[in-house]
């Protein structure tokens, strides 16, 4: 008879009512198959053990067999703790306890020889070892299962509770001797055989107690792609789905603006890159599916002019179309690019931002409920009820991280279909969370910059190279160029920022005197009109240099401007400081960013400075970010669930990933509602999809 996997913990010989709640409490594990899923983080060669005077100061996970010749315990400011003598014929080393003193000293024998093992730590001229688990050395060896012994994360906290990573180890022994080791497969006979992918039982078997190493390989290799493959296949599912169920307007029609846009008003010939996005594009807008696009393209690449092609498909078919910034100055900006094109084709565009008029925005509501509207451009206000659409085809959202998914959502609901989507981001995401957060999203990227850009020259320069510093801007300024001196402001400490702003745009206003140079100063706490007449002086040309916190992060398009100083580098997350240097190099003439530190730097604000010297292509930056942050910082708490990976590492396991969303694919190609009978085994674990947070919960 097979044991039922959801049978609660309490049922398992040798856990009982405290443990129970240990781990449900500290470990999240409620049920058998919770605890089957529990992988190891890491193994330990239990064959080896070191003699006393061989350790050393690498604070390394060791083995020592020896005696506990006495115990005593010691009174001190950090607190009481027991300390027993642990000797071998090599010598002497402490073992020491700050918790669970009584039960060690009712329970631990005198003279009787142990297996202690733990990390190693150098104090006082000796080696000790804190919380060690010791066992018995007959019962060590009678309990060796397998010589490399599984370590599950997180039990340290509990080791002084009893719970020890050898007590988790017996009760999963426990487990598979309860269920026979008979564990149901996942994964269909013809997938596994054509990638030799060894079974479940085994898999399971051999990453608690491996026993050899190509085995241990081969379970983890098999449970990774497994986790993966499970993951690929709900969000491509996903995708299917929504693509048969939301219908779009369909988009027929290359029609006059479209065509006369590109015969007579394109500024510029278009790289292969926007060429082959805009046909990606066109090919969602012309099927009867909502099209829900991310469109990914690194700083400057040009991701505008795609969105106003795109927009022009939407007017050719008789719709309006509409483009959400993230702030107000982007929202200006994207309005005033795009009002020189519309002005040449006769098309109607308005902006609308928290600063819009009251007069004017009953114009733009009127004019946008009647039709007579065909683009709007603006910030979150375009989400304000009152904004009624006669017929939005086409919502382009600039910057998506910054929106919420639910914000998002709320413009869908301004029709009867769905607008097409188009996200917009000039945040690289790697490719490999890409694929696993947005894998139900169509993914478009420009990976091509326009031609004669010539790379942008960063370097790092401490204090004391001010001089030469400002030397340099003045040179350039003398060249007719334009400087961006950009401040931290970060919310906790919003006085202390906002003081350094001030000091530093006072301290350029002397060295960089009027009237032969102007300077100009954005910063979050000014009214949006004024900042906005400061950033028009800046893009008119009439100041040479601009004083800034990070709001001019994102998009801001001055192609004169040729030098990025960022003031206190270290404090800045790497693809910050990516999409601040973006600001430059986006005209023709050589471009700096020079990046500015006074402190002594950690090691890694040294690893992202010495990445923005090193490169200047974001995907590059991006994995860097991902392996400095961790996927969870990056995409926020929003998507971390998808991020739950219990075996797989997002950033180590990109092959397997691959090869999972690869073969996740074309099982769907062939056969998207998995009833054919050799998928039948799939669709029987992904009809439990949903109920559960843990792609783990679902694959039993
Ligand atoms: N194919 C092209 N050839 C020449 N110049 C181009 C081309 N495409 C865009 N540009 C110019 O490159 C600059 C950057 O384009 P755009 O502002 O669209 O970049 P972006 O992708 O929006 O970047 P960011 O996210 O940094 O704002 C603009 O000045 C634009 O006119």
């Amino acid at each position: 008879m097979s044991v039922n996997l959801q049978t609660p913990i309490d049922y398992l010989k040798g856990v009982g009512p405290n443990r129970a709640d240990l781990l449900r409490k500290e470990l999240g594990i409620h049920t058998y198959q919770d605890l089957i899923n529990l992988f190891p983080n890491r193994y330990i060669d239990r064959t080896q053990f070191y003699k006393i005077n061989q350790l050393q100061r690498n604070n390394a996970d060791v083995q020592v067999i020896g005696k506990i010749t006495s115990f005593k315990e010691v009174a001190q400011k950090r607190g009481k703790r027991l300390v027993a003598k642990f000797q071998d014929e090599t010598g002497t080393m402490e073992l020491v306890w700050f918790r669970g003193q009584k039960w060690i000293r009712e329970n631990l024998k005198l003279n009787k020889t142990y297996v202690a093992f733990g990390k190693t730590n150098w104090f006082s001229g000796k080696f000790n070892m804190a919380h060690p688990e010791l066992e018995l050395k007959e019962e060590h060896e009678k309990n060796l299962r397998s010589a490399m012994q599984a370590v599950y994360p997180s039990t340290e906290k509990l080791n002084n509770k009893g719970v020890t990573n050898r007590v988790i180890s017996k009760i999963i022994q426990q487990l598979f001797i309860e269920t026979n080791g008979k564990f149901n497969e996942t994964l269909s006979d013809n997938l596994r055989s054509e990638l030799k992918l060894i079974n479940k039982q085994s898999a399971l078997f051999n990453v608690h107690f491996p026993k050899t190493q190509e085995l241990l390989s081969r379970a983890q290799f098999r449970l990774k792609f497994e986790e993966l493959f499970y993951i690929q296949l709900q969000l491509i599912i996903k995708n299917l789905i929504h693509k048969s169920k939301i219908k779009g307007f369909p988009f027929n029609q290359v029609g006059t603006h479209f065509n006369s846009f590109f015969k007579n008003h394109l500024p510029f010939e278009l790289t292969n890159a926007q060429k082959r996005v805009l046909k990606e594009i066109r090919a969602d807008l012309g099927s009867n599916a909502q099209m829900n696009r991310l469109l990914q393209g690194d700083v400057g690449s040009g991701k505008t002019i795609v969105a106003f092609m795109s927009i022009l498909m939407a007017l050719d078919n008789g719709f309006q179309a509409c483009l959400m910034a993230p702030t107000e100055i982007l929202s200006v900006q994207h309005y005033n690019g795009l009002l020189d094109w519309c002005n040449k084709l006769n098309i109607r565009i308005k902006l609308l931002t928290g600063s819009t008029k009251t007069s004017e925005r009953r114009i733009i509501h009127e004019s946008l409920e009647n039709g007579e509207l065909q683009i709007l451009i603006g910030t979150h206000a375009l989400l304000e009820d009152k904004v009624k659409f006669k017929n939005l085809g086409l919502a382009i959202i600039d910057e998506q991280h910054r929106f919420g998914v639910k914000q998002r959502s709320k413009l869908w609901q301004k029709n009867t279909l769905p607008p097409h989507v188009l996200v917009m981001t000039a945040t690289p995401i790697p490719r490999t969370l890409a694929m696993s957060v947005y894998g139900d999203l169509d993914i478009s990227i420009i990976d091509e910059l326009p031609p004669g850009r010539k790379s942008i020259k960063t370097v790092h320069r401490y204090d004391k190279n001010r001089l030469n510093v400002f030397k340099f801007i003045r040179d350039e300024i003398d060249k007719g160029r334009q400087i961006y001196i950009v401040y931290p402001l970060i919310q906790e400490n919003e006085k202390m920022d906002y003081k350094d702003l001030m000091d530093g745009y006072e301290s350029i206003s002397r060295d960089f005197p009027m009237p032969k140079y102007q300077t100009s100063i954005v910063h979050g706490k000014m009214k949006p009109a004024d900042k906005d007449f400061e950033m028009q002086r800046f893009i008119k040309g009439e100041t040479q240099i601009m004083v800034a916190t990070t709001v001019i992060e994102v998009g801001v398009n001055v192609p004169n401007a040729s030098v990025m100083i960022i003031e206190s580098a270290e404090r800045f997350g790497l693809s910050q400081l990516h999409q601040l240097r973006g600001r430059v190099g986006r005209g023709a003439e050589q471009s700096y960013c020079i990046l500015m530190t006074s402190h002594k730097l950690s090691a890694n604000s040294k690893t992202r400075l010495e990445t923005m010297v090193r490169t200047n292509d974001g995907f590059e930056i991006a994995e860097v970010d991902l392996h400095l942050r961790g996927p969870g910082d990056i995409m926020g708490t929003q998507q971390s669930g998808v991020l739950n990976l219990k075996i797989a590492d997002i950033i180590k396991d990109n092959d397997i990933l691959q090869l999972a969303r690869h073969h996740a694919k074309s099982i769907l190609k062939i056969d998207p509602s998995l009833a054919l009978p050799e998928n039948q085994i799939f669709l029987k674990t992904y009809k439990q999809l949903g109920k559960y947070k843990n792609i783990w919960n679902y694959i039993s």
